[in-house]
C-alpha cells in the first residue's frame, strides 16, 4: 500500500456513523438525530487496538509509542477513517449529496457500512417502525455499482476503439479506468480472475459489465457490516435475517451509543472500562477510585451489562475496525533501532515506531516506505539479529520487527 490505509465509514443518514465515529476517534463529529446532519466528510484518526510486540517479549512497562498508546500490551495504533455523509437510494445519479458521497468515496481502501438493525430509521434516515434494514445493504451496494458503471458505460464505445486500436490487455484497459479509484493492476487482475468464461471486452454486453464490476467492487472496497443498535429490542430478528442472507459477509454486532456513553463516563472518573470488553466497574465495585453515581445511570449501566455487554461480550466497535482492518490483510510491523533491546533512539523506551503494513509485503518494500526512496539501506535484521533479505515478506510474528541499517551516504 503506497500510503496509509483509509477505512470509510458509510451508511444511511441516522444509521450512527457519526455515533461510531465518535466512539473510535477523539473527535467531535456532531451527532444529530436528523438526516444530513453531517454534510462535510469528516474525517479522523481511529485507533486500531492489536497485541503489541512487547508483550510477546515482556516488555510491557517500557512501551512507548510515539503514535497511538500501548496499555499493558495492547497496543492502540492510529488509523485513518473517513465519514461519508448523505447517501440515500439514487445516490449515483445525484440524489441527496449522492456525487460528493461517491467521490470522497474513491480514497477508501476497506468500508464500514453501519446498519441501523433496530428498523426505527427507513432508507433516507426518517423515523418509522418496523423497516427491513435487509434493503439498506442492498441498495448501497447498487448505489456504489451503479456510480461505477455509470463512469465505464459513458466512455465505453471510444474504450472498446482502443482497445482493439492498441491492442491492449483487458487488465491494462481497466485499469486505465479503474485508477481514478486507486486501484493497481493486481487488484483488477484479481477481480479479472475471479470471473468465469470472461469473453473478449469488445464482446461484453451490460451483463459482463455488471460481473466485471460486482468482482472489482469486492477488491476496491472490502465491506464489514456494523449491525448497529443491537441494543434496541427489535434488533435480534433483524439480525438473523442480515447473517442469513450474507453468510459470507463480515459483519460485527455494535452499539455506537454504548461505547460513547461508556467513554464519557471513564473520562469523568465514574467507571473503569476496558475498552473492547464486556468489564465495567461503577462505584459499587471500587468505591475508594470511581466516583458514586445516581441511581438512575447506575440502572442505565446495569441495563447495558445485560443487554449489550453480557449478550454479546463487548460493544462491538473496537471489534467492527479490527475486522476492516483485517478486510485489507493489515498486520502492525516495528521498526526498531536496536534489535535486542528493540529501543528507539533514546535507547530506553522500546517499540516506539509501529506502521500497518499489508501481511505478505517485501520486506524490502516496508524499508523504503518507512525510511523514504532517499536511502541506501546496507542491511536488514530481525528479533536475534537475524539478517533478513528484502525479499523476505512480514508475517505475524514474523519479520514484523525490523531493524534498518543505512548505508552511508557517498562523499562523491
Ligand atoms: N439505540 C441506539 N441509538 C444509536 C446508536 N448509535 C447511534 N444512535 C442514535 O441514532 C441517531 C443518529 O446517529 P448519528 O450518529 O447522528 O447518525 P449518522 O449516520 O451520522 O447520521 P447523518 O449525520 O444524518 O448521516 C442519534 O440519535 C444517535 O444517538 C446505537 O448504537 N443505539
Amino acid at each position: 500500500m503506497p500510503r496509509d490505509p483509509l477505512i470509510g465509514i458509510v451508511g444511511k443518514p441516522s444509521s450512527g456513523k457519526s455515533t461510531m465515529l465518535n466512539s473510535l476517534t477523539d473527535a467531535n463529529a456532531a451527532v444529530g438525530a436528523f438526516p444530513f446532519c453531517t454534510i462535510e466528510p469528516n474525517q479522523a484518526t481511529g485507533y486500531l487496538q492489536v497485541d503489541c510486540a512487547c508483550s510477546r517479549f515482556g516488555k510491557q512497562e517500557l512501551c512507548k509509542p510515539n503514535y497511538g498508546w500501548c496499555l499493558q500490551g495492547k497496543r492502540h495504533i492510529p488509523i485513518m477513517l473517513l465519514d461519508v455523509a448523505g447517501l440515500v437510494p439514487g445516490a449515483h445519479s445525484g440524489r441527496g449529496l449522492g456525487n460528493k458521497f461517491l467521490d470522497d468515496l474513491r480514497h477508501a481502501d476497506a468500508l464500514i457500512h453501519v446498519v441501523d438493525v433496530s428498523g426505527t430509521t427507513d432508507s433516507e434516515g426518517k423515523n418509522t417502525r418496523g423497516y427491513d434494514p435487509l434493503y439498506d445493504i442492498e441498495w448501497l451496494q447498487d448505489e456504489i455499482r451503479l456510480w461505477i458503471e455509470g463512469n465505464l458505460k459513458r466512455r465505453w464505445g471510444s474504450i472498446v476503439r482502443k482497445h482493439t486500436a492498441t491492442k491492449s490487455s483487458i487488465v491494462d484497459t481497466l485499469q486505465a479506468q479503474f485508477g481514478g479509484y486507486g486501484s493497481q493492476i493486481p487488484m483488477v487482475q484479481r477481480a479479472l480472475d475471479r470471473i468465469d468464461s470472461l469473453p473478449p471486452l469488445e464482446e461484453w454486453t451490460d451483463e459482463w459489465i455488471t460481473k466485471v464490476v460486482k468482482s472489482f467492487m469486492l477488491e476496491k472496497f472490502p465491506t464489514v457490516l456494523a449491525l448497529n443498535k443491537m441494543d434496541h429490542p427489535d434488533a435480534d430478528k433483524n439480525v438473523s435475517k442480515i447473517m442469513l442472507k450474507y453468510p459470507d459477509t463480515k459483519s460485527v454486532l455494535t452499539s455506537a451509543i454504548t461505547e460513547v456513553f461508556l467513554r464519557k463516563l471513564t473520562k469523568q472518573g465514574f467507571v473503569r472500562y476496558e475498552e473492547g470488553t464486556e468489564f465495567v466497574d461503577t462505584c459499587e465495585d471500587d468505591p475508594e477510585n470511581l466516583k458514586p453515581l445516581d441511581e438512575k445511570v447506575l440502572n442505565r449501566i446495569e441495563n447495558i451489562r445485560d443487554l449489550v455487554l453480557y449478550r454479546f461480550g463487548s460493544t462491538g466497535v473496537m471489534q467492527v475496525l479490527q475486522a476492516a482492518a483485517g478486510q485489507l490483510d493489515l498486520i502492525p510491523v516495528y521498526t526498531v533501532r536496536n534489535i535486542q533491546t528493540f529501543a528507539g533512539g533514546n535507547g530506553t523506551n522500546v517499540f516506539r515506531d509501529c506502521f500497518l503494513v499489508k501481511r505478505g509485503t517485501h520486506v524490502g518494500k516496508v524499508a523504503r516506505y518507512i525510511m523514504g526512496g532517499e536511502v541506501t539501506i546496507a542491511a536488514i535484521e530481525t528479533v536475534g539479529g537475524v539478517r533478513v533479505s528484502e525479499e523476505s515478506t512480514v508475517e505475524e510474528g514474523k519479520n514484523d520487527i525490523l531493524s534498518f541499517k543505512l548505508a552511508p551516504k557517498s562523499t562523491l
